[in-house]
């Protein structure tokens, strides 16, 4: 059974994005990313600002009830590219033989089998505004694996800035119509303390998203949101 590197393990939080957001969860946050976002929120795991603890199954089980003990039913996996990550299978199944859902957060640069038995599934493929590009033939592989019969709900969530980015959201969208869709309003400074400022920022950047896909005639069946968690806390780590 291979080690998994824990960059923060912390919860009971609410999930503030996405197709589950408001859903009370546990987050395990790996360490690692083969990505390098021009915004990336959570940095600190890939930067070298923070270090990793290499974790066994039992050992993250074991933090997630002594910070939780009975008031959790869901864990959220998120990161760094936790798909980058073996390890986590066997979490995986642990938490499922204990009644557990799991949710994965991923850019789907990378495959891992676990991927079979998360619950929901956030693919979050990476708009011009990030400077990454887009492996199109793995996202392929990867919505047609989570297609399979039996298995968790797959969705995708696409963090749009300007324009430019919603351009590349109908790029995906139109490729795959069939699954849920999400828009999220981002965050333009991930640094800044004022929590009142983050509000204001956010709430004028989803609006304006919300007004621009509602005169939109390309968006009809797409959910639009803003950060939750980053309304309520602002840029704080481990919320
Ligand atoms: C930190 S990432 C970790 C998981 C995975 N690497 C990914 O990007 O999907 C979790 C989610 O936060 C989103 N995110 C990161 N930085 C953001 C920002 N500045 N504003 C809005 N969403 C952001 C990502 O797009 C992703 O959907
Ligand atoms: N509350 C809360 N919800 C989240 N949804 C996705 C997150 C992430 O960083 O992956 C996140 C996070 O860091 N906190
Ligand atoms: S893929 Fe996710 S964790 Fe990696 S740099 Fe981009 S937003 Fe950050
Ligand atoms: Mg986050």
């Amino acid at each position: 059974m291979k080690k998994v590197p824990v960059l923060e393990i912390f919860g009971p939080t609410i999930q503030g994005e996405g197709m589950v957001i408001g859903q009370k969860t546990m987050f395990v946050r790996t360490s690692g990313c083969d990505y390098r976002c021009s915004w990336c929120d959570s940095a600190f795991t890939w930067d070298g600002s923070q270090k990793p603890d290499m974790m066994k199954t039992d050992e993250i089980v074991d933090r997630l009830n002594d910070l939780a003990p009975g008031r959790y039913s869901h864990v959220t996996i998120s990161g760094g590219n936790p798909a980058l990550h073996e390890g986590i299978g066997h979490l995986v199944q642990t938490l499922k033989q204990q009644g557990i859902k799991t949710a994965v957060e991923t850019q789907g640069s990378t495959w891992q089998e676990w991927m079979l038995d998360i619950d929901e599934v956030t693919l979050s493929p990476k708009p011009p505004s990030s400077n990454m590009k887009t492996n199109w033939q793995q996202l392929d592989f990867y919505v047609e694996r989570l297609k399979e019969e039996g298995k968790g709900q797959a969705s995708f969530k696409i963090v749009i800035f300007d324009i430019e980015d919603l351009k590349y959201a109908l790029a995906v969208h139109q490729r795959y119509p069939h699954v849920p869709f999400f828009l999220q309003a981002g965050n333009e400074d991930v640094k800044e303390a004022d929590d009142q400022s983050v509000r204001d920022r956010l709430l004028t950047k989803y609006e304006w998203l919300v007004d621009t896909v509602t005169k939109s005639e390309d968006f009809n069946n797409v959910k639009v949101l803003p950060q939750l968690h980053a309304l309520l806390w602002g840029n704080k780590q481990g919320v």
